[in-house]
């Protein structure tokens, strides 16, 4: 899938417009979104597209270009979204709580949204003044990322520090976002994480996002919400929605929903 991407990028810009965003949709080929005057723009060019729910899935932005995208990319997310079942069956058995208490709240696959955003960083000028993908949490239950192969880049923040993310190319790295945050009720923390430049190399990622349908109310699972633990966050739908909203002016959306 990696490979698949990059030869994507690797495409002259007029090859590429054929799948470019159009002004306010997130979805297809563009650079940074702008919403906010006062926002920092991040070193980046993205293709963004959804996955799931298949009749959500806008083909026009799919490339044809290499001719084996499209079917890779339906391989893997479908492989992915078993994984993910997978995932939030362990959640639960890891707390000790029924196995299905975070997949029942979280809702089918077929009905779940699966979001691919390949990431393109070019080499910077200034890397130590731009930043590829600023700091941010993830406004999914879990997001699968695919990082590249020979250029480091990801970075979490911990204690106030940023810690790197070695290459392992033969790993995805497996980030709980802030749905399995508010579900779990902080149990799993959704970390801050971001992406720095380098002057030398491009860097390729490829992130998917896994979150619950908009319709789904989703809280604290019980079980998690006790007196030695109070509920923490209160029930959310559609969250996503105003995500970048917030994530644009570098504040964290978790921030309304927390009691
Ligand atoms: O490029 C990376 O490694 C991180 C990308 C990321 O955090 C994201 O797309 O949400
Ligand atoms: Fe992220």
């Amino acid at each position: 899938m990696g490979e698949v991407g990059k030869q994507f990028f690797d495409f002259p810009p007029e090859t590429k417009h054929k799948y470019s965003r159009k002004d306010v949709s997130t979805e297809g080929y563009g650079s940074d979104i702008i919403i906010a005057e006062e926002q920092t723009l991040d070193w980046t060019d993205r293709l963004f597209l959804t996955t799931s729910p298949k009749d959500q899935r806008q083909l026009k932005f799919w490339p044809e270009i290499p001719e084996s995208f499209r079917e890779t990319l339906h391989e893997y997310t479908t492989e992915l979204e078993k994984l993910n079942e997978i995932l939030l069956k362990a959640m639960a058995m890891c707390l000790n709580l029924e196995e299905n208490c975070f997949l029942d709240m979280y809702g089918e696959k077929e009905n779940a949204t699966m979001i691919a955003r390949f990431n393109f960083y070019p080499p910077c000028p200034r890397p130590d003044l731009v930043i590829g993908i600023k700091p941010h949490a993830d406004a999914s239950a879990f997001t699968y990322l695919l990082q590249d192969k020979q250029v480091e880049g990801l970075q979490f923040l911990k204690d106030n520090q940023w810690y790197r993310v070695p290459l392992n190319p033969e790993a995805l790295v497996i980030n709980a976002g802030d749905y399995a945050e508010i579900m779990s009720n902080g149990i799993f923390k959704s970390p801050v994480h971001r992406a720095v430049t380098n002057s030398e190399r491009e860097r390729m990622s490829l992130a998917v996002f896994c979150v619950p349908n908009p319709d789904r109310e989703i809280e604290p699972v019980n079980g998690v919400v006790n007196e030695a633990r109070p509920r923490l966050y209160k029930k959310v739908k559609d969250y996503a929605r105003s995500y970048f909203e917030y994530y644009q002016r570098g504040r964290r959306p978790i921030e309304a929903a927390i009691i």
